[in-house]
């Protein structure tokens, strides 16, 4: 695990813009894209740049069931406002929101991953270690697959909704094990909440009871944080 400690977000940006620069500048073609706050600024610098996406292909981390993709909190809305409107790919994948049979849509996701392994795979983390929505847990060999979101989750996202009722109630998730295919992974944690999870991740067990600690297995991982994320790691990197 390469570990990358930075003064905020924006520096982390500019240090996740260069891995995905190395990695085109390298011919890759397949990047596994995350959302949430923490890619933004990744997101930025490469909207800023001359990079150029336009014969790749993307597959994002996950999707709420049960959410149209023209919906503002869509994740599919999040990456077209983010990147893809400004940084067109070739063809980009998430799992449909609006799938009538979550359980075809499952395994129509697995084929897509399958079909386009991942070169290049950007991940935030959830404060209790999880990536995607494979919270703590989720067994390790699992693929794509339908999450209950914890009611913590749901609390958290009930503010982006006009009602309790809009709030989905269930992700499509990529599983850790599909993860952990991806040739490079970038993990970016930014932020003092995001403390635990990190050192959890980097210098705790390997354990199904902090997700993320499973890239400890990985060959080929850069890890970048602020150092408020960096803030409990005993070693100082
Ligand atoms: N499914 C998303 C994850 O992909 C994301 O990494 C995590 C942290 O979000 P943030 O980056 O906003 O802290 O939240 C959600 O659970």
């Amino acid at each position: 695990m390469k570990v990358i400690v930075v003064k905020d977000q924006a520096a982390g940006g500019v240090e996740g813009y260069k891995v995905f620069k190395n990695a085109l500048d390298n011919g890759a073609k397949v990047f596994g894209l995350a959302t949430g706050s923490t890619p933004v600024t990744t997101y930025q610098e490469i909207v800023k740049s001359d990079l150029d996406f336009s014969n790749c292909t993307s597959v994002n981390l996950d999707e709420y069931v049960g959410i149209a993709p023209d919906n503002d909190q869509s994740y599919k809305y999040f990456m077209q406002s983010h990147l893809f409107n400004q940084k067109p790919f070739k063809e980009s994948f998430l799992p449909n929101g609006l799938a009538a049979n979550p359980a075809e849509e499952v395994k129509r996701y697995d084929k897509v991953i399958d079909e386009h392994p991942i070169d290049l795979q950007i991940l935030g983390i959830g404060r209790n270690g999880h990536i995607g929505f494979n919270e703590p847990g989720t067994a390790r060999d699992v693929t794509t697959h339908v999450v209950d979101l914890t009611e913590s989750t749901i609390e958290a996202n009930a503010r982006f909704f006009a009602s309790e009722n809009d709030v989905p109630k269930q992700a499509f998730s990529m599983g850790l094990a599909s993860i952990m295919k991806s040739k490079h992974l970038i993990l970016e944690a930014f932020g003092d909440n995001k403390a635990d999870a990190v050192k959890g991740m980097i210098e705790g067990p390997d354990t199904v009871d902090c997700p993320a600690s499973i890239l400890q297995n990985h060959p080929d991982v850069t890890v970048i944080i602020d150092e408020a994320a960096a803030s409990k790691l005993s070693k100082k990197y």
